[in-house]
C-alpha cells in the first residue's frame, strides 16, 4: 500500500438493521443508512448476512447491490449457502468470516490454517465471480501465512481484542501484535484491513498505522448517530481517520 494513500473507511450498516428487527417494522431502513454514509464521505459499505438473519436481509444486500454508489463488501460464512448467495450478488468485495449462532457478535477470526483447502476452494470460487475476497482473521502470524497461502488477495484483521482490552498494558500488546501482522501481511503481498470493536476513542492508533488499507467500523458509528444523526457519525469517524493518519510522522 502506498504510505501516502487515505486509510479508507468502510460503514458497516448491520446495526442499523437490528433497530428494524427489533419490531419487525420496515424501518429504519439499512439502504438508506448506506446511502447517507456514502454521501457524508463512507468510501464502501459493509454488510454481514448472518445465517440466523438476525440483522441485515437477502433483501437488504440485493438493493444495496443495485443502488450503492462506492463500493459493496459482503461479509459472510463459508457454507454453501453464502457463496451461492455471494456468486449471484457478485458484490466488489467479499469478506469470508467465522459464524456460530450462539455468539453474541463475531468472536475471533476464521481459522484458514486449519482448513486450507475449504477456504481456497471458497476464494476460487467468488474470484471466479468477480468478487475480490478478504478472509477476517486474527493477527496471528499462521493465519497470515495461511491466508497468502490460499490466494486471498485481502485480509481483514481483527481487531476485537485490541478494542476490549481493560488496561493500556493489555491494549499496547493488541497494538503491538496487529502491527506485526500488518508488517508480515504486507511482506507477502497481501492488500490489510482491519476492523470490528472499533470507536472514535481507540480508531486513531489504526488509522496511524502504516500499512492499513481500510478499517471497518459499524456498531460505534451507529450508537453515536443515534444522538448526532447518521451522517454526522460517519463524517466524524472519516475526519478521525483522516486526522490520526496527517498526525502520522510519515505523513
Ligand atoms: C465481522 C465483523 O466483525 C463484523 O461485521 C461483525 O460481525 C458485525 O456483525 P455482528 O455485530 O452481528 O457480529
Ligand atoms: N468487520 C468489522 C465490521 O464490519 C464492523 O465491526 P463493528 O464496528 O460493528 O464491531
Amino acid at each position: 500500500m502506498n504510505p501516502t494513500q487515505r486509510v479508507l473507511l468502510g460503514v458497516n450498516i448491520d446495526h442499523v438493521a437490528t433497530l428494524r428487527q427489533a419490531r419487525g417494522t420496515r424501518y429504519p431502513d439499512p439502504v438508506k443508512a448506506a446511502l447517507d454514509a456514502e454521501e457524508a464521505g463512507a468510501d464502501g459499505i459493509t454488510l454481514h448476512l448472518r445465517e440466523d438473519r438476525r440483522h441485515i436481509q437477502e433483501r437488504d444486500v440485493e438493493v444495496m447491490r443495485q443502488v450503492l454508489q462506492t463500493r459493496m463488501n459482503l461479509e459472510l460464512a463459508v457454507t454453501d449457502e453464502m457463496l451461492a448467495f455471494a456468486e449471484r450478488i457478485a458484490p466488489e468485495h467479499v469478506c469470508l468470516v467465522p459464524e456460530r449462532r450462539e455468539e453474541v457478535t463475531t468472536e475471533g477470526g476464521l481459522d484458514v490454517a486449519g482448513q486450507e483447502e475449504r477456504i481456497r476452494a471458497a476464494v476460487e470460487r467468488l474470484a471466479k465471480a468477480g468478487s475480490e475476497v478478504s478472509l477476517f482473521i486474527d493477527a496471528d502470524p499462521a493465519q497470515i501465512e495461511a491466508a497468502a497461502r490460499v490466494g486471498a488477495p485481502v485480509i481483514e484483521l481483527h481487531t476485537g481484542a485490541y478494542a476490549e482490552a481493560e488496561t493500556e498494558v493489555e491494549q499496547l500488546a493488541e497494538l503491538a501484535r496487529i502491527r506485526a501482522g500488518v508488517e508480515l501481511a504486507v511482506k507477502r503481498g497481501l492488500v490489510v484491513n482491519a476492523g470490528h470493536g472499533l470507536h472514535y476513542h481507540n480508531v486513531d492508533p489504526l488509522a496511524a498505522m502504516p500499512g492499513i488499507n481500510e478499517l471497518n467500523i459499524g456498531h460505534a458509528i451507529v450508537a453515536h448517530a443515534v444522538f448526532v444523526g447518521f451522517k454526522q457519525a460517519v463524517r466524524e469517524m472519516r475526519e478521525l481517520i483522516a486526522q490520526a493518519q496527517r498526525a502520522q510522522p510519515s505523513h
